[in-house]
């Protein structure tokens, strides 16, 4: 288990952005709901405008029948609608910063490459996976490399992989993938776990994989556990909100993502702190977070990252 109380962020980096998208990076379930509640709902909050607003409604005299019979036949006239004639692809729909465990039954995609009796029979639960996780631009793609150089393990980012989904030719879901990368929210997991089980399948000698940046959401965890496997440890990289943004700012001038801009980046630490962040959460209290710090030159991390999971290295 990490500490879950501690606070870091930088007053000078907090000072460039609006109050809403200000957060400290580690915080416990309870701090970080109530901090979210506060933080992203302050701006829909209801401001009276008129002198109407400010008056009590008036108490009616009677009870309503006809009202009530109206309200009824409405109330169920709408479940019927929604019943009746709620699409699977509805469902499916969801290009928001607030994917629901509704979408927890989602269809895992089809395999363009392996057929259903190959998917089957690959024994998933033989390999050993460790997920890679932290905001954007905290290290995991840079600390990656350097295990896949040193210990061999395969590497597999969900960004790279749905990036390059997007770009191949042909692909059914490339411009719906286009649409949620550049609005910086999360791809749902029917084809990002597709892409990530046919790219596992790619490599059926190997023992060992780093997922990166994956899963982004409590539902995505749970379905990859259910679809795939589950994991054996998650590499979590603490960074300070102001050190992501300047890396990202810094990455932004040579990486040519669509991604990487200030408005697409704040949108990216809000589905963070939202959606991805309870995922670390809820693996620690099962204890399979190894924390590291992301400050320290690309060495000092790197080095650090050994020591928490050297006992999977090996
Ligand atoms: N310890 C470090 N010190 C300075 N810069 C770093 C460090 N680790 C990574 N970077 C740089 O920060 C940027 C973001 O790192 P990256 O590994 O791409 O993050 P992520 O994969 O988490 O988005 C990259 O340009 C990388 O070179
Ligand atoms: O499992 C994933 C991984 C990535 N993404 C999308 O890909 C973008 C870039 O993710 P990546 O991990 O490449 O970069 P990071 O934001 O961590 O630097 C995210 O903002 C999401 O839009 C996603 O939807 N699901």
């Amino acid at each position: 288990m990490f500490p879950l109380s501690r606070t870091s962020y930088s007053s000078r980096f907090l000072s460039r952005l609006p109050r809403s998208t200000k957060f400290p990076v580690l915080l416990s379930q309870n701090q970080s709901t109530r901090l979210l509640a506060a933080q992203f709902s302050a701006s829909r909050k209801f401001v009276p405008k008129n002198p109407e607003d400010f008056e009590t409604p008036k108490k009616k005299t009677g009870p309503n029948v006809f009202l009530g019979i109206g309200i009824l036949g409405s109330v169920l006239l709408a479940a019927y609608y929604y019943k009746i004639y709620r699409t699977e692809d509805d469902k499916k729909e969801t290009n928001s910063d607030q994917t629901t465990a509704s979408d927890a039954n989602e269809e895992i995609m089809d395999s363009e490459r392996f057929t259903k009796e190959e998917i089957a029979a690959f024994p998933f639960n033989s390999k050993k996976i460790v997920f890679v996780l932290g905001g954007p631009g905290s290290g995991k793609g840079t600390n990656s490399l350097k295990l896949v150089e040193e210990f061999g393990f395969v590497h597999l980012s969900a960004g790279d992989l749905l990036r390059a989904e997007q770009n191949r030719p042909g692909s059914k879901v490339g411009q719906a993938i286009k649409g949620y990368i550049s609005a910086g929210t999360i791809v749902p997991y029917s084809i990002t776990i597709a892409l990530l089980r046919d790219a596992i399948m790619d490599h059926p000698d190997a023992t060992k994989f780093l997922i990166d940046g994956f899963p982004r959401s409590l539902d995505q965890a749970r379905a990859f556990e259910k679809t795939i496997t589950d994991c054996q440890a998650v590499l979590f990289y603490d960074c300070p909100v102001s050190t992501m943004f300047d890396r990202i700012m810094d990455r932004s001038k040579t990486s040519g993502r669509i991604d990487d801009n200030e408005e697409t980046l704040r949108n990216r630490f809000k589905v963070y702190l939202n959606q991805s962040y309870p995922v670390i959460q809820d693996y620690s209290t099962k204890d399979k977070v190894r924390a590291v710090s992301c400050i320290g030159s690309v060495d000092d991390v790197y080095n650090k990252t050994k020591l928490s999971i050297s006992d999977i290295v090996n």
